[in-house]
């Protein structure tokens, strides 16, 4: 019987580095947890622990703060591709680097009215969310993109049914034509390309339609307003491969008020946090091109 080294992949994970801008009065800030990792042949760390093609994940932490200042940090895309390149053109043993951002929003602090030059209060919305994995060098080189975000709370409390659906004898559920609908959506997009994109203006185009959709499509099921809010991005942004949805269905239960004498027509609910219906959907072009490893993350293996 003989034992091989499989996949693997090896990283500084969660790195949090916030870079601000302070060449005026009026500071600007970006905040994000970078995750690398770097591809290739490293089995010699695995199996004699010989360190010599080992860059460090120290040293790519170190990088990624480094990057945050020689080549700035502004659009999480920008930051993640000139790293990602970084790692695969000038590392000579990494073949392949993945790199993930978080990016952490802050919002100015309002004062008398005025927004604040260096004071920020953390929004408390969604976490955008970015990776960029690169193989290959020189002409052979090649890059994928995927941009996104995840925790962005959303409800709607008229507009939603759920009903017409099977049933067995284990089936209590009763049909309902008006529901509180919410979730906590993660939305990731596959770009097909990846310069002359505005990335900060497309991803808020993308975010503001996906609350469009959540908020304007009649809801018959949460699978439906998934596949609205997928087609509705890949309608605008001709540059944009596929999107994939997740979205809990965060239940609210109308409260039995009964025992006290008091009708509740839709209007107290008990927020259930668990367990929650987990909904989950891709929303590809037909002549997508395939996503190779671009979804293929960092913590990938495990
Ligand atoms: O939008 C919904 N989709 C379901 O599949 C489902 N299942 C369920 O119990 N409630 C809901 N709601």
């Amino acid at each position: 019987m003989g034992i091989v080294l499989g996949t693997h992949q090896y990283g500084k994970a969660e790195n949090r580095v916030v870079r601000i801008y302070r060449d005026s009065p009026r500071h600007e800030i970006r905040d994000v947890t970078v995750s690398t990792a770097l591809r290739g042949d490293f089995a010699r760390a695995h199996t004699v622990g010989d360190q010599s093609a080992v860059l460090p994940t120290d040293t790519q932490k170190q990088t990624a703060y480094a990057y945050a200042k020689e080549k700035g940090l502004r659009a999480v895309e920008d930051y993640a591709l000139a790293l990602a390149r970084h790692f695969v053109d000038d590392v000579e043993p990494v073949a392949g680097a993945r790199v993930e951002v978080e990016e952490h929003a802050w919002e100015r602090a309002v004062v008398d009215g005025v927004e604040h030059d260096h004071t920020w209060v953390r929004r408390g919305q969604e976490v955008r969310t970015a990776s960029v994995t690169v193989e290959g060098t020189g002409d052979d080189q090649q890059v994928w993109v995927t941009g996104g975000l995840k925790d962005m709370v959303i409800l709607k409390s008229t507009g939603s049914e759920f009903s017409g659906f099977l049933t067995d004898p284990y089936t209590v559920l009763q049909p309902t034509t008006d529901r509180v609908m919410a979730t906590s959506l993660v939305a990731r997009w596959r770009f097909t390309e990846h310069t002359g994109i505005d990335w900060d203006a497309t991803y808020a185009g993308i975010k503001a339609l996906l609350v469009e959709q959540f908020a304007t499509v009649h809801s018959l099921a949460l699978q439906q307003t998934l596949f609205a809010m997928g087609s509705a991005v890949l309608e605008a942004y001709g540059f944009l491969a596929e999107v994939r949805l997740s979205a809990p269905n965060k239940h609210h239960f109308l409260y039995d008020l009964s025992p006290f004498g008091l009708d509740n027509p839709g209007e107290v609910f008990h927020a259930d946090d668990r367990p929650y219906g987990l909904i989950q959907a891709q929303v590809t072009r037909d002549d997508a091109p395939d996503a190779g490893p671009a979804w293929y993350g960092y913590t990938g293996l495990v």
